[in-house]
């Protein structure tokens, strides 16, 4: 890795092999003054992941997810009952591979074109994950199966086909907690498919 030039890695350190995989990596850094200093950052890697929004503009929805999220529960969220846009891991996928996956599993939806809206680093700081953003179009017609997840990995999801204006609500008093979320539908409604201009594009 040396893309950067003012940072040499001299160590790395495994400090955890779980569910995913918890690294300390030791590195020369040079200030932005010059100077180089030796610094110690925790990396948390459970690979890359795509998030998508299917929205119906005719009816004016979204399609949505709520499930249990352990770790938001144990930072002071009610209940752990996050509503949030489909999404899930790559795995071995590309990610539009990935988001017609999860789509159809946790929404079961059968989605058509896909905009790429763009792609994050959602937590920088700690977590290595980059998530790749997308919305698609869908009819009633789409919805092709029950949805919910992989019962056998312990997915648990109930789908939600919300008013897109309720969604938008939801988002700012609070019902709506997850980032990945509030970014699509502050895209849809701003640059995406619920923007005032988005027929005259
Ligand atoms: N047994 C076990 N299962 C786990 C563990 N951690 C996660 N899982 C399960 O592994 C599955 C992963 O499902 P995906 O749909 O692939 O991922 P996701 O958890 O929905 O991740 C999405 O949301 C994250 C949070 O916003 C994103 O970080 C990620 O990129 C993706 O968008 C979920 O059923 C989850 O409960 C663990 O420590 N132990
Ligand atoms: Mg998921």
């Amino acid at each position: 890795m040396d893309r950067n030039p003012g940072v040499v890695v001299r160590d790395v350190e495994l400090t955890s092999r779980g569910w995913h995989v918890l690294r300390r990596t030791t590195f020369d850094y040079r200030r932005r003054d010059g100077r180089w200093e030796t610094q110690a950052r925790e990396t948390y890697d459970r690979g890359n992941g795509a998030v998508v929004l299917p929205y119906d503009t005719a009816r004016g929805c979204v399609l949505l997810t709520r499930q249990f999220r352990y770790p938001a529960y144990v930072n002071d969220h009610p209940d752990g009952m996050l509503v949030e846009a489909a999404a899930g891991l790559l795995d071995a996928d590309d990610p539009v591979a990935a988001v017609r996956r999860e789509a159809a599993e946790e929404l079961g939806v059968t989605l058509g074109p896909l905009t790429h809206v763009l792609d994050a680093y959602m937590s920088p700081g700690s977590v290595t994950e980059r998530l790749h953003f997308f919305a698609a179009p869908y009819t009633p017609a789409d919805r092709t199966g029950a949805g919910g997840g992989l019962e056998e990995e312990g997915e648990d999801i109930e789908v939600l086909e919300l008013p897109f204006a309720e969604a938008l609500a939801m988002t700012r008093d609070g019902r709506i907690a997850d980032g990945k979320t509030v970014l699509l539908l502050q895209w849809a409604a701003l640059d995406g498919p619920f923007a005032p201009a988005a027929g005259v594009r």
